[in-house]
Parts: C-alpha cells; sequence; structure tokens
C-alpha cells in the first residue's frame, strides 16, 4: 500500500537520467508528496554513524545536552518535549537537536567527533537535496538553479537545519503522540529512518499550503535503514503556486502494549532569509523567506489558539 502511493525513485547515474527522474520526482510530487530515495550515494555506514552520534548524545545526562539549550529565536539547540502541536494540543513524546550550520554545536569533549560526522553528513544531504530540488525547478520552469541558489548553505542567511530525532521507548501510548499531525513548512525535507523503528503515518490530499483540512486516512510508511524519505514542505507548495504537495504526516506509538524507541534524522531545506519567493504563475504576493515563516508560524500560532481553546 504504501509502496504503491509513495514510490520509490533511484538517484542512479544521475547526470544522464534528469529527465527520467524529473518526471517521477514530480509525479510523487504532484500527489502523494512523499517518496523514497535509493542509490543516493549515502551508504548505510554513513547512515549508522550518523545515527550511533544521535544516540551517544541522547543518552548524556540532561545538564550536559542542555548546554545547547533550544532557543525559540533560532529554533537551534535541545529540546525534550517541548514542541505543542496545533493538531493535538499536546506535547509530542519526543526529544530533539536542532543544528544549522553556523549555530551552536554539541562539544567534541561531550560527544567525540560530533561536529566532524555531523557536518560531512549534513553535506551529503545538502548535495541530495540539490539534486531533487535541480529536477523540481526545471519541472516548475525556474531556471535550473533556482531553489540551488534560494537554498545555498554556503550563504550566512541561509535557515537549513539538520534535526536529530529521538522517541524513547514507551508503553500503551494511546492519547499521546510521538509527533502529532502535521506538515512541514520549510520547503523540502530528507528523512532518515532505521530499520524495525517504524511509526511514521502519511495523510495525502491537501490543495493549498495555507489549509489544515487534513484528511483521515493515514497510511504507514514502513521504516527502513537506507532509503531517504523525501517530502515537499509548505514552502516549496506555495513557490509552486500549491502544484506540488505539502501532505500531513505524524509519528505514533502503538495505543497498547510497547514500542522501541525511534530515532530519525531530518534534514530540513528551509531557504535563504532574503530570498524572494514567488511560484511562477503568481498565485500569491512575493515574500521573503523570512516574511514567510513569520506568516506561516502565525497561522499555526492561531490553529494553537484554536487547538486548545
Ligand atoms: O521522526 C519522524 O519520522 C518524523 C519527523 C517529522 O515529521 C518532523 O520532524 O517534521
Ligand atoms: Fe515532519
Amino acid at each position: 500500500m504504501a509502496e504503491r502511493l509513495v514510490p520509490v525513485i533511484s538517484l542512479k547515474d544521475f547526470d544522464n537520467r534528469k529527465e527520467e527522474i524529473t518526471a517521477q520526482l514530480v509525479e510523487a510530487a504532484e500527489t502523494a508528496g512523499f517518496l523514497t530515495l535509493v542509490d543516493h550515494g549515502i551508504t548505510i555506514e554513513e547512515i549508522e554513524k550518523q545515527f550511533a552520534i544521535s544516540k551517544t548524545f541522547f543518552e548524556l545526562p540532561a545538564e550536559v545536552k542542555g548546554k545547547t539549550p533550544h532557543s525559540r529565536e533560532t529554533n537551534n539547540g535541545w529540546e525534550y518535549k517541548a514542541q505543542l502541536r496545533a493538531s493535538t494540543g499536546t506535547y509530542d513524546q519526543k526529544e530533539s537537536l536542532w543544528l544549522r550550520r553556523g549555530s551552536q554545536w554539541p562539544s567534541d569533549v561531550d560527544v567525540p567527533n560530533f561536529e566532524e560526522i555531523t557536518r560531512t553528513f549534513m553535506d551529503k544531504c545538502a548535495g541530495i537535496s540539490n539534486q531533487v530540488l535541480f529536477c523540481l525547478a526545471v519541472a516548475l520552469g525556474f531556471p535550473e538553479d533556482y531553489f540551488l541558489v534560494a537554498n545555498d548553505v554556503n550563504k550566512p542567511d541561509c535557515l537549513t537545519q539538520l534535526r536529530l530525532i529521538h522517541y524513547p521507548a514507551s508503553e500503551d501510548s494511546v492519547g499521546t503522540w510521538r509527533a502529532g499531525t502535521h506538515t512541514d513548512i520549510g520547503c523540502l525535507t530528507l528523512l532518515f529512518q532505521r530499520e524495525g523503528e517504524d511509526g511514521l503515518e502519511i495523510c495525502p490530499g491537501r490543495e493549498s499550503h495555507t489549509s489544515f483540512a487534513m484528511g483521515d486516512t493515514f497510511t504507514p510508511l514502513p521504516a527502513h535503514t537506507g532509503p531517504i524519505v523525501v517530502n515537499i514542505g509548505d514552502m516549496l507548495m506555495a513557490w509552486s503556486d500549491d502544484r506540488l504537495k505539502s501532505n500531513f504526516h505524524r509519528v505514533r506509538a502503538k495505543d497498547v502494549g510497547k514500542s522501541p524507541a525511534r530515532y530519525s534524522i531530518a534534514y530540513f531545506n528551509q531557504g535563504r532569509r532574503d530570498f524572494v519567493l514567488q511560484g511562477p504563475k503568481k498565485k500569491y504576493p512575493p515574500m521573503t523567506v523570512e516574511e514567510y515563516f513569520t506568516q506561516a508560524v502565525q497561522r499555526n500560532f492561531a490553529r494553537q489558539q484554536l487547538a486548545v481553546a
């Protein structure tokens, strides 16, 4: 079922297969808004290495993890069960570490080689993101490098982040969510999962990036080490005049019985703060990425009020 909904797309021999890959990516982006990438160039060993370093970090005592505390202003740093969801009115049952290239990083004293390994991993994620973004720009009628410039991680105003996530083992989780239903508000997300740590569910069928109506058919997407789950975020939905779909998803634990811990890693391409965003058909007025985020957060905040009312 999930395999039919979320196509597996190979990036093998990218330079010679760009047109074929573009057609596959666009088909998936216009429907499920989710796809799975294989032959992307990051090895299982490299992915496991990044998960291992993530686990080492999360196993540290809270006071050590708290040396890089989450800041509301920058959205970087470590948070513990602090994310309140508009959709559920409850806090996600997880902890996470948000990192930006220029942000404060855990020290090598606390987690040996954390920074070196993680920066290498982020660079690989940027390379894969650029391949996907190249194809989507061409398909939308933008210049080939349009989204690459808009998401250039070498520019100081780039908002792209890596998020290491840990959902602790739990029991009888009815009434709580590991990650409540949401869409990603950035541009394009790469998600890494580990074999056997299921829980991700997706719900296609959204018509506009400003709507909050979610359908009721969620499809589980089994976790595998290796393939990368890629999804469109609200920013890219807006940037494509709602042609590419940013769809709802969530992470659940078992209502009854034990759920093992789950680790995931998300790489969020979030654009450059000062880049001006507008779709080719100009469905929405032009705005900078910063203005877009301000509006998106305000919309979510209004929903938050509704959710807890
Ligand atoms: O952990 C996951 O699989 C999903 C994470 C997610 O959707 C997010 O952080 O936006
Ligand atoms: Fe998400």
